[in-house]
């Protein structure tokens, strides 16, 4: 007695489980679930409703055929295979679908020719192997059935009826197995054994059998393969086998509940090798051929590129795939991403390659444009008044000469408007006008410079009387002088009792500013900006100078100049006073600067009188930026609107470019060599800071010497001290670099050098510089270990404890601080120690690192004159990996 579950038997019959339960009750088969068990006689009942009439007469013909195999006991070793597959148990289900009639059946015509049997079919057996769904149209024509091959052991025979016990009967099997895994199974008998039915075909089980359809259609093929017209049979055998399928769909799923089956059918058949594209619609209708889309001819237009061109953007113009254009630069040595960008002469090589031609159009670079400074013919230009920038040394009274010579020199009718600061004025002398940038000092002066403006044509040098030449008066000194800006010194402070100008003078001759009546060439001015003290003389001087230096420019000319500064002012909006350089600036003008733009609102000049125009060297302030444009940018009135917006558009696109730009190849000791062979270096410049100022002038001398004939080395800055900010910027706007010994960057530097990607090359022995610099000018240079600062800490207490030594109660201000870093002493910007740590305590505990933000005791290995404020720096050496050239 063999039992069955409600959802096995579901499965066998391909219906939904749910709708067994129903149907079940509707029998009057009382079952609770899916997972009822139903016993033999209602399996065969509810079979025999699924199956239909027509199966159960062909089961009870094939049931009769069995007999003389019915069961003995003697079940083969097939039979006994297949009972155990169907009693795997619940879930364990067969999840192989109900093959529906297979396309291939169609394609067999040749075969039939010799009338189905066995030779016809191992005629032909390469090109359709034995199938036994040809078996039912074989009997059907009364011919012999095609065997399938013998499996274990057992004994054909080809018999169709009678056949002994034991034998197979593929009459039964044919009828019933439609399972491909079961394809080649000895059959078994049928007898008692409904359970072993094979789920039937969707087409059986709709009504009509999809099979007798295929059959008919089959003798229309033998025609045409007995006419000999293998080319048309071939076409027909097409149209034909999808004529098939459609005609079995029709018939066999006509129910409404089919819909599940007709989808199951049509996987099935069209899995693969179909005959065409089918879509059904959502009614279940007669499958259409989908309309494919029409193959498209590729119209190899010519296409248009500019000098560069994006992979991606490459491949849009050909309206290709990008990965084509990817494959073929592989193939022509070249790779590159989606969004790389390629230049017009491979773009083209590969668009020819793929069948295109290739127009390159080579865009206008407005941006150039406007950079280009269109010569001045010498009838056009004017003379303009020269601008004066003012620098010195801390409180030696720039600011105090400044504002003496404004207020000194302003006429009665600007005396009341003087109530405002725009960054520069103008004053007049004998009918001349000079101009002051009020911003003293040589740090903005350079910081301009860097930004690629020159707007200073003379430097006015403050030195102080009583104090004399200082630090930042030899920095101020260098910077003018890396400017190529002529010096005319003031010595200020003469009313102070203590003032001593011939000191000033004399110390002056040491950085090379050397009094005329000292025999030199340099003007030297003795002032007192607090009294107002010959200050006419200094203006007369200036003029002097810029009428030697002869400035002029063409004031008949859209203007461009330079913005000194800007401000958001809360009521007018961006505010920038500009210094027109060049051309003469109008109220209505479109000008950018940067990517700020705007028209001309409103001008203002440094009286605070409204102008409509500014000629070359007029500082004015602006009104209606768009933004607030950064101090340092050049500005230029744009006579084309239309262009000036292009030209922001571009910027804004290529910002991140342009600052790149902005910070292009510097001078560094890496590629020296190269750029030196590339002609781009014809001077070395080099700033020394030193912790002393012995060690400057040694490093001057011994580096002044190691010039050869393609490279000159210019030291244009030396200093005691850390290395500051306007170091940096000095090398920036110099193209230098800069050399420290036993000296470091202070944190404003540091900040720097990232922004303006300076080389700074730190040094505790002279030597080593020395031999750097003489390598990487012949080529030669390869570090192979690179020191990486990895933190710093700020000693903020000290604490001795005897045997231990000092140790430095810290606080890790950037980075970390690990226990086996190399570790130097700072004081003042200057390296006092350098060696290992001796200890890293967190409280009590020793650890391996401090990260920033983090409180440590640290102990310096040999080195107790740790004091508070001093700095430790934490730094590592790495390998440097070598590229190969
Ligand atoms: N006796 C005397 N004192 C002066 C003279 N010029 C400036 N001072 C004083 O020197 C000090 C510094 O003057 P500033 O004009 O601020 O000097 P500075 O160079 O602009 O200083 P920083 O802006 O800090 O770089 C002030 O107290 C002034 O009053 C002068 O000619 N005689």
């Amino acid at each position: 007695m063999v039992k069955k579950r409600v959802h096995e038997l579901a499965k066998e019959l391909n219906i939904e489980s749910k709708e067994m339960v129903n149907k079940l009750h509707n029998m009057g088969i009382n079952v609770k679930s899916h997972m009822s068990t139903l016993d033999e006689k209602d399996i065969v009942r509810i079979r025999e409703h699924y199956l239909g009439r027509k199966t159960r007469a062909e089961q009870a013909e094939k049931n009769g055929a069995a007999h003389g195999a019915k069961e003995t006991g003697k079940r083969g070793a097939g039979q006994r295979k297949r009972d155990n597959h169907h009693d795997r148990g619940p879930g364990l289900v067969d999840r192989v679908p109900d093959r529906p009639p297979d396309r291939r059946f169609t394609e067999k015509p040749l075969r039939g020719a010799g009338g189905g049997g066995r030779g016809g079919a191992q005629r032909h057996k390469k090109q359709n192997p034995p199938h036994r769904n040809d078996q039912p149209r074989a009997a059907g024509r009364g011919q012999q059935t095609p065997a399938p091959p013998a499996r274990q052991g057992q004994q054909v025979e080809k018999q169709p009826a009678a056949r002994p016990a034991g034998n197979i009967d593929y009459t039964a099997q044919r009828g019933q197995q439609t399972r491909p895994a079961d394809r080649y199974q000895p059959a078994k008998s049928n007898t008692g054994g409904n359970k072993q039915q094979r789920p039937p075909r969707p087409a059986a089980r709709g009504g009509k059998d999809a099979r007798q359809i295929l059959h008919k259609d089959d003798n229309s093929k033998l025609k045409f393969a007995q006419k000999g017209k293998p080319d048309q049979v071939k076409a027909m055998e097409k149209t034909k086998a999808q004529e098939r399928v459609k005609q079995v769909e029709k018939h066999a799923f006509k129910g409404k509940g089919d819909k599940d089956k007709k989808d199951r059918f049509q996987k099935e058949t069209y899995r693969g090798n179909r005959p065409e594209k089918m879509v059904f619609n959502k009614k279940g209708g007669k499958p259409v051929k989908k309309k494919t889309q029409p193959v498209l001819v590729r119209e190899r237009k010519p296409i248009t590129i500019g000098e560069n061109i994006t992979i991606k953007s490459l491949a849009e113009k050909m309206a290709i795939n990008a990965a084509e254009v990817i494959k073929k630069l592989m193939e022509l040595g070249t790779m590159a991403t989606i969004n790389q960008e390629i230049d017009s002469d491979t773009a083209t090589i590969v668009a020819n390659e793929l069948g295109y031609e290739v127009n390159v159009k080579v865009e206008e670079d407005k941006e150039a444009l406007l950079m280009q400074d269109h010569e001045d013919t010498p009838a056009d230009l004017e003379p303009r008044p020269c601008v004066v920038t003012i620098m010195g040394h801390v409180d030696h009274g720039k600011t105090s000469l400044l504002d003496a010579i404004r207020h000194t020199n302003v006429t009665a009718s600007e005396a009341g408007g003087i109530t405002q600061h725009i960054g520069a004025y103008q004053v007049e002398h004998n009918g001349k006008k000079i101009t002051f940038v009020d911003t003293p000092g040589h740090a903005a002066f350079t910081a301009m410079r860097a930004r690629g403006a020159k707007v200073t044509d003379i430097a006015i040098l403050v030195v102080a009387a009583d104090d004399g030449v200082m630090p930042q008066t030899v920095e101020a000194i260098n910077h003018a002088r890396a400017a190529e800006v002529p010096i005319i010194v003031a010595i200020n402070k003469i009313d102070k009792p203590e003032a001593d100008p011939a000191k000033v003078k004399r110390e002056l001759t040491e950085h090379n500013l050397v009094a005329e009546e000292w025999g030199g060439d340099t003007i030297f001015v003795e002032v007192s900006a607090k009294n107002r003290e010959n200050l006419t003389e200094l203006l007369e001087m200036i003029l002097l100078v810029a009428e030697i230096g002869e400035y002029k420019a063409n004031p008949n000319r859209p203007a461009r100049g330079t913005v000194i500064e800007a401000e958001l002012d809360k009521g007018r909006g961006p505010v920038a006073t500009v210094l027109v350089q060049n051309g003469t600036l109008r109220v209505g003008n479109f000008i950018i600067a940067g990517v700020a733009y705007g028209k001309v609102r409103a001008m203002m000049d440094h009286a605070g009188r409204r102008v409509k125009k500014a000629g070359p060297s007029m500082p004015v302030e602006v009104l209606g930026f768009s933004e607030v444009p950064p101090a340092g940018e050049l500005f230029f009135a744009v006579e084309d609107e239309k262009l000036g917006k292009q030209i922001i558009d571009e910027r804004h696109n290529k910002k991140r470019e342009l600052e790149l730009k902005a910070t292009a190849p510097r001078v560094s000791l890496d590629d020296l060599f190269s750029q030196i062979q590339d002609g781009q270096v014809k001077e070395l410049s080099i700033i020394i800071k030193a912790d002393v100022q012995g060690s400057v002038e040694a490093v001057r001398q011994a580096l002044e010497q190691i010039g050869t004939e393609e490279v000159r080395v210019n030291v244009i800055h030396g200093g005691v001290g850390a290395i500051t900010e306007t170091d940096i910027m000095l090398a920036s706007a110099s193209n230098a670099i800069v050399i420290g010994f036993n000296v470091r960057p202070d944190v404003n530097a540091r900040k720097a050098v990232e922004t303006e990607k300076v080389d700074i090359r730190l040094y505790r022995v002279i030597y080593d510089a020395i031999e750097d610099i003489k390598a990487a000018m012949s080529g030669l240079l390869d570090p192979e270990y690179k020191e990486v600062v990895i933190g710093r800490a700020e000693v903020r207490k000290t604490f001795k404890v005897s045997k231990v030594g000092t140790i430095a109660g810290s606080y890790v201000t950037e980075g970390k601080i690990t226990r086996d870093a190399g570790v130097r002493v700072i004081r003042d910007g200057i390296v006092i120690h350098e060696g290992t740590l001796d200890s890293l305590k967190r409280f009590k505990d020793d650890v391996r690192e401090v990260a920033q933000g983090y409180e440590c005791g640290m102990t310096v290995e040999k080195f107790n004159d740790i004091r508070e404020g001093d700095q430790i720096e934490a730094y590592t050496v790495e390998a440097v990996k070598r590229e190969l050239a």
